[in-house]
């Protein structure tokens, strides 16, 4: 099927609402992309006609939705060609999934170690390391950025050593939109012996990552990112790593026996899947995947690409208005500020117009260090978005200037 925004629109409910009496203009997909009916119902779906608990279960519900369940991950292996179905592990989050990998490395790491993150990540793959260096004595350190925003890699070049025993870096700048080279990344940290997590929450509902090419030792992300439900996720983990590393957390489903003087830990993936998941949205993540998939990622990747360009020649034509990620390798987001305007101000007066936007240090405070600013106005644009929208955008961001000003 060609790529057809307006088809593609009318399988997102929420985009017929009216928000202050104007038609929604949602441009907050980087905090969370709006849901398909075919996710919605995936949902309705389980509780309405098979809800029970997965694994162990005896009866006929119970191996519905434990198929259901295992089917999602296969749908995950699949599509971000995974090789084995155990080496990923559904998470409630991007979040969820750092601090197991953080928590994991209690035991590895010794005073002297060092871990590099990088100048442009999101405060979830910056808090976990630094609890870790607490709790271990290794230091942290930082690939800097430039004044577009890009990762300066001359640097990573000179941070690694033979102390370097992690690296984490996000795919694609939640803030910016920055597009990081993490093959390169994963690459030279590789040469060095150490591990490369990449946090790719801001990435998977723009591109389709081959994270058996990429070589990469651990990948996470969201599944609301990517149409899915929230409260769930992905960890991706090379095998070898994942045997390594112990448990997050303790309780049903991540055992093989218990007893009071030991108990053993099953095997992969379900040692790092203790107690009742998210079922509903473990098999919706699956849904989400086939939805995006049945649009095609070089279609979403195209199409975004237009609107970013369109969106960032059109806003620049307002005089004392900046924007901050200005990299080559971009994807749809464009975070900005009006000289002499908080951003709080213009995000507000933008919603009256029915425009959701986001404003603030969008939990990169670093970055937003880095500039000198308290924040910025980010709006991010996803495949069913449209260029009368970003019209829309643009009109607003006139009128609150001229507001303000
Ligand atoms: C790059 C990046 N990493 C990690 C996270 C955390 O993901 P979870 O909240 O799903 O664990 C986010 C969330 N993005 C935030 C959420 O709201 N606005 C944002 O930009 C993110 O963009």
């Amino acid at each position: 099927m060609a790529f057809n925004v307006q088809e593609i629109r009318k399988d997102f409910p929420i985009l017929q609402r009216e928000v202050n009496g104007k038609p929604l203009v949602y441009l907050d997909n980087a905090a969370t992309a709006q849901k398909p009916q075919a996710v919605i119902d995936c949902i309705v779906d389980y509780y309405s006609n098979y809800n029970a608990n997965i694994h162990r279960g005896v009866h006929t519900l119970s191996q519905e939705a434990t198929d259901a369940y295992e089917g999602a991950r296969k749908k995950i292996q699949e599509h971000f060609n995974i090789q084995h179905s155990h080496e990923v592990i559904l998470t409630a989050g991007t979040t969820h999934g750092i601090n197991m990998i953080a928590n994991g490395f209690n035991e590895f790491l010794k005073k002297g170690d060092e871990i590099i993150v990088s100048a442009l990540e999101h405060h979830s793959n910056i808090v976990p390391w630094q609890m870790l260096c607490e709790r271990t004595g290794a230091e942290l350190k930082v690939i800097p950025i430039d004044e577009k925003g890009v990762l300066v890699l001359s640097e990573y070049e000179k941070l690694l050593s033979e102390n370097t025993k992690l690296v984490f870096v996000n795919h694609i700048s939640n803030a910016l939109g920055t597009i990081n080279p993490i093959a390169e990344i994963i690459k030279k940290a590789h040469e060095k012996d150490a591990a490369v997590l990449v946090d790719g929450a801001q990435a998977c509902s723009h591109i389709k990552p081959d994270l058996q090419a990429l070589d990469v030792d651990f990948y996470v992300t969201s599944a609301h990112k990517m149409c899915g439900p929230t409260g769930t996720g992905m960890l991706y983990g090379k095998e070898d790593w994942l045997n390594k590393l112990p448990p997050y957390q303790g309780g049903g489903e991540m055992i093989a026996e218990v007893t009071f003087e030991k108990t053993t830990y099953a095997g992969l993936p379900h040692k790092f899947e203790a107690g009742t998941p998210n079922i509903a949205g473990g098999i919706a993540f699956g849904a989400a995947i086939d939805y995006l998939n049945s649009i095609g990622f070089d279609e979403i990747e195209a199409y975004e690409h237009e609107l970013l360009t369109y969106a960032t020649e059109q806003l620049t034509l307002i005089e004392g208005l900046k924007i901050y990620g200005t990299g080559v390798d971009k994807t749809s987001v464009i975070s900005f500020n009006i000289e002499g305007i908080h951003p709080y101000d213009i995000g507000t007066i933008v919603d009256k117009l029915g425009i959701a936007v986001r404003t603030g240090h969008h939990c990169a405070q670093p970055i937003m260090d880095y500039y000198k600013i308290p924040g910025t106005v980010r709006a991010s644009f996803a495949f069913y978005n449209t260029k009368e929208e970003i019209d829309a955008l643009v009109k607003a961001v006139k009128k609150a200037k001229s507001m303000l000003t």
